[in-house]
């Protein structure tokens, strides 16, 4: 990793206070990430009362300086102004060692630590859906994805690709604006892709063929096969690609896209591992076979999405103009969108593991009690259980642990604030999407423009059923991977193309127990 003092980070000081404040300018709330760079907290400025998001630089290896992931970080989002991509509001710094909650130095002994300040957003989209019985309309759908393809197309025209596309990296507030988030391993590149970049980026179940396949010389399509894997996962109603490994996920990718040959995809054998992980057998495309129950055009852009071939996969740009976004039903106006709780993954798995942990206390009691019985009674007594046992909350009766409240929050809940006194006004940050106002007119490519009148349509979509598991012989447990009682995508079929490579191992985020076992969040080191 490469190194950089704290005061040498080369980042053009504007506004001039950056860096400059400290972060007891802030009340820490509570914290709503984890990720592999740094833990995320929602927290208050104690002079505005506005509600913001501090992400703290892991600075695990204090020898090693400041992360250059952070800096490039800090550094693209200070060149990034979109409605659709987060706002970097401010680096502030605690002056010196900082305690855990249990008053423990924070491992960081010698420095203080660095925060990024960001406007605070209610949800990421893995935290969103899977709110339990939480269900996208077609209308919602489509406007997330324009948006994220708005957002997107704004990176890639200023020569950012991003490079870790997946749903909690896309956060949503409750105004229904979405913004690209977590910029740790975006990274400038060439219109010509003379660079070479490391393909070790990219979250494993969103990471395009050509990466799986050794590339280092790559541009923004690698952004579009993300999209692509997201754009399926919301009508799918889980991760379509769910590979455990990098073997498993181009195994998973060849079973659903074909396996590439010079034919469709010129210059593929000459990628490293193409000879690697090319199956023996030619696999045909199925697509369309698999996700037949998704609408026409809906369809159509996924394949220009989910084409193996680079160079042949559409642009942000051009998905903008598909015929998707502009038949019925229209994507909604952001601000029609239901307004939740804040659900962030974060907070999600740790309810689902809350859960589970009830789960299991309550059938450990339940067989304590069942080793605790009373001796049988005989001579004409009853052997029902005492009356006492049979109570709706007893573990004698099977019954279910208490739900866990909706949000963390449940008891307080912290909405962005629309003007809080001697603070900002609504507007002040980025202004949102306050006129639907992206990719006006069709030939439009997006980044801002004026509102689309009329162009929304609000209308309820039938409600989409839940999602068996998508692959035959695949990895996904009988209740998906978000639970049991989430889902918001169409009936997929099964689609497994027997005797290809055999049966696939159980992976992805099956039940309560995969959470982190799967491959969603798999970090990967920053190279180039
Ligand atoms: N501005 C924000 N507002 C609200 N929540 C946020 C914000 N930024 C980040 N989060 C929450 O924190 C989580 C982790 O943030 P982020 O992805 O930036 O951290 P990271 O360390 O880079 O994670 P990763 O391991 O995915 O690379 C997000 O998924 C989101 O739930």
């Amino acid at each position: 990793m490469a190194i950089a003092a704290l005061g040498q980070l080369n980042i053009e000081e504007s506004p001039p206070i950056w860096g400059s404040r400290s972060v007891d300018c802030f009340d820490r709330l509570e914290q709503i990430g984890e990720g592999t760079y740094g833990q995320v907290f929602m927290a208050r400025e104690i002079e505005t009362g506005e509600i913001v998001a501090l992400k703290k630089i892991r600075m695990d290896n204090e020898k090693e300086g400041f992360p250059i992931t952070a800096i490039r970080e800090i550094k693209i989002l200070k060149k990034l102004h979109h409605e659709n991509v987060i706002k970097l509001k401010e680096i502030v710094t605690s002056p010196g060692p900082e305690r855990d909650e249990q008053g423990r130095p924070d491992g960081n002994k010698y420095r203080g630590s660095t925060y990024m300040v960001f406007e605070y957003m209610d949800h990421d989209l893995t935290g969103l859906a899977d709110r339990p019985g939480l269900r996208f309309t077609v209308p919602q759908i489509k406007c997330y994805m324009k948006q994220l393809l708005t957002g997107l197309h704004y990176c890639h025209v200023n020569q950012v690709l991003h490079r870790d596309i997946k749903g909690s990296n896309l956060l949503i507030d409750n105004e229904g604006n979405l913004k690209l988030a977590d910029f740790g391993l975006a990274r400038s590149f060439s219109h010509d892709h003379t660079n070479t970049l490391t393909n070790r980026v990219i979250t494993l179940w969103y990471r395009p063929p050509e990466l799986l396949l050794g590339a280092t010389k790559y541009g923004p399509a690698v952004d579009m096969w993300s999209v692509g894997c997201i754009f399926a996962e919301l009508l799918n109603g889980k991760p379509i690609l769910p590979g455990k490994s990098e073997p498993e996920q181009l195994q998973k990718i060849f079973e659903l896209c074909g396996s590439p040959d010079e034919v469709i995809w010129s210059g593929v054998s000459k990628l490293p591992s193409f000879n690697t992980f090319n199956p023996k057998r030619p696999l045909k495309r199925r697509v369309r076979e698999v996700f037949r129950h998704f609408d026409r055009h809906a369809l159509e852009l996924l394949e220009k999405m989910l084409m193996l071939d680079p160079s042949q996969r559409i642009s942000a740009k051009d998905a903008l103009d598909a015929e998707y976004f502009w038949t019925d039903p229209l994507p909604c106006d952001p601000k029609s969108l239901p307004q939740y709780e804040s659900s962030h993954e974060y907070q999600t798995k740790k309810r689902r593991q809350q859960q589970q942990r009830q789960h299991e206390e309550a059938s450990k009691r339940q067989k304590l009690q069942h080793t605790r019985l009373p001796p049988i009674q005989h001579g004409g007594q009853s052997h029902h259980p005492p009356a006492h046992w049979s109570g709706p909350n007893h573990p004698m009766n099977n019954a279910p642990p208490p739900p866990v409240p909706a949000g963390p929050n449940s008891h307080h809940h912290y909405g962005k604030p629309r003007g809080p006194p001697g603070g900002p006004g609504p507007n002040r940050y980025a202004g949102g999407n306050q006129s639907g106002g992206y990719n006006p007119s069709r030939g439009g490519g997006g980044g801002g423009g004026s509102s689309q009148v009329g162009g929304y349509s609000n209308a309820p979509y039938p409600p989409q059923g839940r999602a068996p598991p998508p692959y035959g012989g695949s990895s996904m447990q009988a209740n998906g991977p978000r639970g049991p009682s989430s889902g918001y995508g169409v009936v997929p079929p099964n689609y497994s193309q027997s005797g290809q490579y055999g049966s696939s191992a159980p992976g992805g985020r099956g039940g309560p127990n995969s959470m982190g076992g799967g491959n969603r969040n798999q970090p990967y080191g920053w190279q180039q």
